[in-house]
Order: C-alpha cells, then structure tokens, then sequence
C-alpha cells in the first residue's frame, strides 16, 4: 500500500462568529515536499495555519498528518502527531543561551526533566541533540550567545534549530523572513533549503517574500478571500490568469 501524505486537508472551513474566514480547502502534502502558501493580504494564510497546528479547529473538514487526522486536537497532542512550527514572533527565552534554548525542545522531545538545565556541561543526550542541530542550521558559532542579543535572522536560525530538535514530520514555518533584514536573506533562505533537503522532511511554509518562495519551494499554494485558488509548481502558479488577476495591485 502507498505510504499515506504527510499532510492532508479535505473540505476545511472556517466560520468564527458569523463570518466565514476560510472554504473548502482541500489539497495533500506528500512525505518530503516543500510547499508555500502565498496570497493578498487578508488571504487567510496565517488563519490556515492555525488551523493545521491547532490554535483554531475547523468548523469543517479535517486535517491529517501521515493519515491520522489531527483536526480536534489540542496543540501539544499535534506536535506528539508529527507537526513543528514557528511564529511570525520570535518564541525563544531571551535570557537563555542559543544552546540551552535548543536543549530544552531536545529534552521535551526526549520527555527529560528541565531541571537538566542547571546542569549544562553533562553532555546529555538532549546536549547532543542539540549541537546536531544548531550545526545543521548554521549557528553553532553562537552557541554561548545570549537568544535575546541575537539578530532576526539568526533568532531565526534558532527556531529552526529547535524545530529540528523536536524532531516533527511536518514543519510550518510562518513568514520566516518578517523583521529579517534584507542582507541576511539569503543566508536564512540557505538554511532553510538545506534543512529541508538534509532531513527529507515536510515543510509548508507561508512567506510574503516572493522570491524566497518561488526559489526554494516545490509547489505553491495561493489562498485568496479565504478559498485555494490554485496548487501548482511556481511556474505554473505565476502564469495562471487567475493568480495574477488575484495580485493585480499587489506587487508579486
Ligand atoms: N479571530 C478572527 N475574527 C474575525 N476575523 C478574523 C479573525 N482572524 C482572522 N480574521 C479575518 O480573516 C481574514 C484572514 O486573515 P489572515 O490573518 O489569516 O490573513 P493573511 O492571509 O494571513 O493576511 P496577512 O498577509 O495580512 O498576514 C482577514 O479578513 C481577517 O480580518
């Protein structure tokens, strides 16, 4: 038998008092893809994602991860399901090292007491882990660094860090590139195609940065007054009528 998509939405809806923010939405993720989700502003696209990690059930449809359908679970019970995300805000303790912030999501993967905290220089397992992975994104350099001191892009750099920890089946990334400057761009959008094609992991991604999108993704999803109006490689999304007229007055 097929192995089941990463991700699947079938008919999700979204009615919150009386108005309806999101309609029939339905398409599948296959394991190892990476797709993203673009679209005007007032779209839905953060909505969606709420709604895929759990901030929102769908009045609607449902939601599965590698098959088992997620739709009515709580946040932390998604994230034993399979699915990692991150925030348009940095979620990281300012005070803490770069390397303790990656611990601790290695130790809530690994089901450790944070009390581990206070002692650092174990060379625990979650330790381990998460030196793995602060190389893996390109960070261990700054290891030592208090998180709150970090720039955008490198605070960001961190969040993928710990997602990587956490280790997830399907990874959302919310606008990685909001409040990163425009230089550290391209080095933040290498991390993330190395990511990507290192763990062969999912990645659904919603980025405003066009060219980020269209350079990195295998497929894109564009989401217009809460509907998919299209799923389809870049090339074909840019070229379709309907997107453009979608933009029209919008830079793309
Ligand atoms: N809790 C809510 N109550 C009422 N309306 C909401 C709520 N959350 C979102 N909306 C509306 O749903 C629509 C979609 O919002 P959403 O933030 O998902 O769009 P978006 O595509 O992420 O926009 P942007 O690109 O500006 O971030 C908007 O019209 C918004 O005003």
């Amino acid at each position: 038998m097929d192995s089941p998509n990463a991700l699947e939405l079938s008919g999700v809806g979204l009615m919150i008092g009386g108005a309806r923010i999101l309609e029939d939405i339905s398409f599948t993720v296959p394991q190892g893809e990476m797709v993203g989700v673009i679209g005007p502003n007032g779209a839905g696209k953060t909505t969606l994602f709420n709604v895929i990690s759990g901030l929102l059930r769908p009045t609607e449809g449902t939601v599965a991860v590698s098959g088992n359908d997620v739709g009515r679970l709580a946040v932390h019970r998604r994230a034993a399901a399979g699915l990692g995300r991150t925030f348009q805000t940095s979620s990281l303790f300012p005070q803490l090292s770069v390397l303790e912030n990656v611990r601790l999501a290695a130790q809530a993967r690994l089901g450790g007491s944070l009390s581990l905290l206070r002692f650092p220089h174990r060379g625990d397992g979650a330790t381990r882990i998460a030196e793995r992975h602060l190389e893996e994104a390109g960070i261990a350099g700054k290891a030592g660094t208090a998180a709150g001191g970090l720039s955008h892009g490198d605070k960001r750099k961190v969040e993928i860090a710990m997602l990587l920890a956490a280790d997830p089946e399907v990874i959302l990334l919310d606008e990685p590139m909001a409040g990163v400057g425009s230089g550290d761009v391209p080095a933040l959008s290498e991390v993330i195609r190395r990511m990507h094609r290192d763990s062969g992991r999912t990645v659904l991604m919603v980025e405003h940065h066009m060219e980020v999108v269209l350079g990195l993704v295998d497929r894109v999803a564009v989401m217009h007054h809460g509907s998919l109006l299209a799923i389809d490689t870049p090339e074909a999304v840019m070229a379709n009528p309907l997107v453009q007229s979608a933009y029209l007055g919008e830079p793309v």
